[in-house]
């Protein structure tokens, strides 16, 4: 039987999100750690464990299936690649920042300026775009700081919380793209392994799905209901039972989890009592 290969980060930020990810999907690695391939239980895959750089070489190659990678690493080096699925976590910008004293007004602000980049494609199509003509530098790591050692004018890195640019004394200045985890697909991957993809594609939108609702239960009077149900989205509908006191019911839905709290100011201003929110492990419509 064929087993579809997959390729996770080795270590780094994507690790162990993707990891999780699997392992909610029902599939386990088998002694993962410093291997280069592991087994898995439960489905008929391989891991392999590389870099997230590498990895759409791998890909294009078709030495691995299918693999999590950042999507920003896809737009620099892997525009060829198809995205399957995206899966809510790593999430962040690739932007342009500048030391905090740079008087800055446009992106023609850059031009003739050295920048210091691990994104050398993403930059130069951005500013190609823009008409502006900077000279790139191209380094791996610890961008932020190429500014305050004289080595360029500005730089083009990864920002999340912005904390590193902060602490480097620099500003973010223009937002070149958002990325996130994605689950990517090979040019190469055999019709057998697709069937194996779409069966991980459906594990995986069921877990996403559930990670991102809430199963919510209440008490309300029964003359109530129609108010409570108006105000609750619901799979279907909300399902209402009758509870043993008399004239009572309780109500069970699913809700968004980044609604849950404005619909739960409105269900107890309606006379809804005993809420209880649950996290649900799947959820498949
Ligand atoms: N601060 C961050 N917050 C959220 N996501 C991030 C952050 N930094 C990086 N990422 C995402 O995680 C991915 C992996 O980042 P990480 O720094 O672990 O590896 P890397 O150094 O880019 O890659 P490699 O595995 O090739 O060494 C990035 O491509 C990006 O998509
Ligand atoms: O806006 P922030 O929340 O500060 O995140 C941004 C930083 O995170 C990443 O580095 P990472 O910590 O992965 O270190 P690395 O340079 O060794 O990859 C990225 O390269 C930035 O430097
Ligand atoms: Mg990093």
């Amino acid at each position: 039987m064929s087993k579809i290969k997959i390729a996770i980060q080795k270590s780094g930020r994507l690790n162990e999100d993707s990891v999780k990810i699997l392992k909610d999907c029902g599939i386990s690695i088998d002694n993962g750690k410093d291997q280069l391939k592991a087994q898995t239980r439960n489905f008929p895959m391989e891991v392999m464990f590389l870099r997230n750089g590498d990895i759409p070489q791998y890909l294009r190659d078709g030495v691995v299936d299918i693999a999590i990678i950042g999507e920003n690493v896809l737009i620099e080096k892997g525009k060829d690649i198809s995205i399957a699925e995206r899966l809510n976590f790593s999430k962040c910008k690739v932007s342009l920042a500048v030391p905090k004293d740079f008087q800055y007004n446009s992106i023609e602000d850059l031009d003739g300026k050295k920048i210091a980049t691990s994104y050398p494609n993403t930059v130069n199509e951005y500013l190609g775009k823009k008409g502006v003509k900077a000279e790139l530098h191209q380094i791996s790591g610890s961008v932020e700081i190429a500014p305050n050692i004289g080595l360029a004018d500005a730089i083009c890195d990864i920002v999340s919380s912005g904390s590193t640019l902060f602490k480097n004394n620099l500003k973010e200045v223009e937002v070149m793209l958002t990325s996130e985890a994605v689950l990517a697909v090979s040019p190469k991957i055999s019709d057998e392994n697709k069937r194996l993809l779409e069966k991980l594609q459906f594990r995986i939108q069921a877990v996403l799905k559930a990670r991102n609702s809430k199963y919510v239960l209440l008490n309300a009077p029964n003359n109530k209901i129609e108010d409570i149900v108006k105000i609750l989205p619901g799979m279907r509908s909300p399902t209402v039972l009758p509870l043993a006191e008399k004239g009572w019911s309780s109500i069970h839905t699913v809700v968004e989890k980044n609604k849950f709290w404005e619909i739960l100011d409105e269900l107890k201003a309606e006379g809804a009592e005993g809420i209880l929110v649950c996290p649900i492990e799947k959820m498949v419509l």
